[in-house]
């Protein structure tokens, strides 16, 4: 037990000595009197040196990691990054930091002084996707927060190398194809790691699907899908993603000569009308709640609307109704009040559209991409925001910065004029890559096939229906025979094969590093323009439907599924005869389904499995991979069946096993 005086505070002036100093009466002390002394000074300083070093630790120590989930509650909204932050964290981008390669461009492996680990996306300008990934990613990364999905911590630009940078927290494990595929990571050669995985994805995807409006990923497939340290799974790459809206009906009534400022009135009404109507319903909650909007720019936008030149407005609805709120830039249209409601005006320099509601199918891009420069010139702080905003607050500062706001209106035209010109140019360059990539593959696939005519014509029949079977996904015959069809037309094998390939040709797609694709010419990564060949649902494949929802994530997912159940790729050409009915994945399992052997599929090098929830699994995936969207399960149907917590609906009848040849055949008398 320590005695009382030991307890008790030493005197202010001399704390440590007096601590530290012998007691008078110590004999060693008395007989070595310069030693203790010297002892003491030493420990003095060393005490000081130490407190020292504690406060300045302390002060620099940086704030909390954005984006780690363990310590905050609710993910931060993506920050701005200078350059050279970022430059530094890569050592300059070095190929040492690489981490792969995408459509998008480089990722690279990035620490931040304070140790923190990051992923670092850099958009090349000579991007096919760039543009339209950047701002999906940031819009949804704004949105998103759940443990299941990879988080964005922030972006950057860089004016002088026209290069755009998008920076998410490292996943330790990099992707699900890589780890899989190539790798071959051990602790994915356990059923119950590889079953979690699955587990995992299901709840993401259901995650973005529960949200309102609900999000399409787009683009669901092994390479898309990240690991961290402890192999858990999180959906990343949202490039592709959209959100699902309603139709709302517009109505606008006949032109009429108006002429001077009603006739431009009406225009933007119709504008404004059309960007309500893509804005569709239900869609309150996004407003990128975590970044700083002074309450002026807020817009309430009504379910449906019905625009009319006379009012100049869309009428809106009553305060009672559930209102969708738009959160509008102040740069990109003025607001006002009226009725008791907000409305957003048109301003002369700048557009009220609501640039995140559009997607690419239903607008021209060009001016989509305007607000999203508008906002990265205005909107995006650079310091962190709270994710629940004062308006009074934000009034009285909105108030108080008046004569900042003007700088930042030239700094933010400046940028914007900067983005506007780099996207003319990047749309030129992707027209012309485009019309390159199509034609190389064309020539290639047409060489390929001349080939294997001469070769083997038995062969080539078998290969063919294997392909345009059952999955209604790849259309090579069609296109051979010249067939139209929108529903998997020449044009989406080109898009969705033309990445992979064009990357391949330049020798840097992911999976190109590991070589396999040349042993196996195995399919299984293609960062592409609309969706992933094999992965993609077919009504995605059209490019002129509307047909586009959750449906189609449950269809790629059925895919994924497959692929993590058997540890193969979805399309794989070994060339042996033998093999050729195999090579389509999808096809296969239907196959098996129809002979009741399904457990043929499940990866031989699988350990602990257990069969029943893997054969649950392949049925779960084969719901997923019907036909009609309609047919599919949802992504909560999904989760419930394989968690066993429904039973599984009966196989569609095509995959039942065939009925014994007694019963089909009619007897002859
Ligand atoms: N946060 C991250 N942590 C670790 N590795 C990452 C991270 N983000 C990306 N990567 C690695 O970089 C690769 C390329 O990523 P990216 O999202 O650009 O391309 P992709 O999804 O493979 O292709 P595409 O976008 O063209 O479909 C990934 O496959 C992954 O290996």
């Amino acid at each position: 037990m320590p005695s009382r005086a030991m307890l008790a505070p030493a005197p202010a002036t001399l704390p440590i000595v007096s601590s530290l100093a012998p007691a008078p009466l110590d004999r060693t002390t008395r007989v070595f009197p310069p030693l203790a002394a010297a002892g003491a000074g030493a420990g003095f300083s060393l005490f000081i040196t130490l407190s020292v070093c504690f406060c300045k630790f302390s002060r620099k120590r940086p704030p909390p990691p954005a984006g780690d989930d363990s310590t905050s509650p609710r993910r931060q909204p993506p920050r701005e990054f200078s350059y050279s932050t970022l430059r530094r964290a890569t050592a300059s981008f070095s190929p040492v930091n690489r981490l792969g390669q995408g459509g998008f461009g480089v990722v690279f492996r990035g620490t931040f002084s304070g140790g923190k680990n990051v992923a670092v996306k850099v958009m090349d300008s000579e991007s096919l996707q760039g543009e339209g990934e950047f701002q999906n990613e940031l819009f949804f990364a704004a949105k998103l927060d759940s443990p299941r999905v990879v988080p964005v911590i922030g972006f950057s630009h860089d004016r002088k190398r026209r290069r755009l940078l998008l920076v998410y927290q490292l996943m330790d494990n990099g992707n699900l194809q890589d780890a899989l595929l190539h790798r071959r990571c051990p602790e994915l050669m356990d059923w119950n790691r590889r079953f979690m995985v699955a587990v995992n994805i299901a709840e993401g995807i259901e995650h973005l699907h529960s949200l309102e409006p609900p999000v399409i990923h787009g683009d669901i497939k092994p390479s898309n899908v990240l690991l961290d340290k402890l192999f858990s799974a999180k959906i990343a790459d949202f490039g592709l993603a959209r959100l699902k809206l309603d139709q709302v009906e517009i109505t606008v009534a006949p032109e009429r000569d108006g002429g001077g400022e009603k006739a431009e009135d009406y225009g933007s009404a119709v504008e404004e009308a059309e960007s309500v109507m893509t804005a569709a319903t239900g869609c309150e909650d996004f407003n990128f709640g975590s970044v700083d909007h002074p309450p002026e720019s807020v817009a309430r936008v009504p379910g449906s609307v019905t625009a009319s030149p006379e009012t100049g407005v869309a009428p809106l609805a009553s305060p009672e109704t559930t209102a969708t709120v738009i959160s509008v830039s102040p740069e990109m249209g003025e607001s006002e009040k009226e009725g008791g409601n907000m409305i957003t005006r048109k301003g002369k320099e700048s557009e009220s559209k609501d640039w995140w509601w559009k997607q690419e199918s239903n607008v021209d891009r060009g001016k989509v991409k305007d607000y999203v420069m508008q906002w990265i010139g205005s909107e995006v702080k650079k310091q962190r925001v709270p994710s629940s905003i004062d308006w009074n607050e934000a009034m009285a500062a909105t108030a108080s910065s008046s004569s900042s706001s003007k700088k930042l209106e030239k700094k933010s035209s400046k940028r914007l004029d900067w983005w506007l010109s780099l996207e003319e140019e990047n749309e030129k360059k992707k027209k012309t890559k485009r019309r390159m990539v199509r034609e190389w593959w064309k020539d290639e696939y047409r060489r390929e096939l001349s080939k294997k005519k001469k070769k083997q014509k038995k062969k080539k029949k078998t290969l063919e229906s294997d392909f345009c079977s059952d999955d209604g996904s790849s259309s090579v015959s069609q296109w051979r025979r010249g067939g139209n069809s929108k529903g998997s037309s020449i044009d989406w094998w080109l898009d969705g094969l033309s990445g992979e390939r064009w990357s391949r040709a330049r020798g840097n797609s992911h999976d190109s590093v590991s070589g396999e694709i040349g042993k196996s010419c195995g399919i299984s990564s293609t960062p592409s323009m609309r969706g992933t060949v094999c992965y993609a649902a077919p009504e995605y494949c059209n490019v002129d439907s509307n047909n586009v929802s959750e449906k189609c994530d449950v269809y790629s997912y059925g895919v994924l599924l497959l692929v993590l159940v058997s540890g193969r790729r979805p399309l794989e050409m070994t060339g042996s005869a033998s093999e050729i009915q195999r090579a389509n994945l999808m096809s296969w399992a239907r196959k098996l389904a129809r002979r009741g052997k399904l457990v043929d599929l499940v990866d031989t090098k699988l350990q602990n499995v257990n069969q029943e929830q893997a054969v649950l699994c392949i049925k779960v995936a084969l719901q997923c991979l019907q036909r009609l969207p309609v047919s599919r399960p949802s992504m909560k149907e999904v989760l419930l069946m394989l968690n066993g917590e429904v039973s599984l609906p009966e196989l569609p009848t095509e995959f039942s096993p065939s009925p014994p040849l007694k019963t089909v055949r009619k007897q002859r008398r």
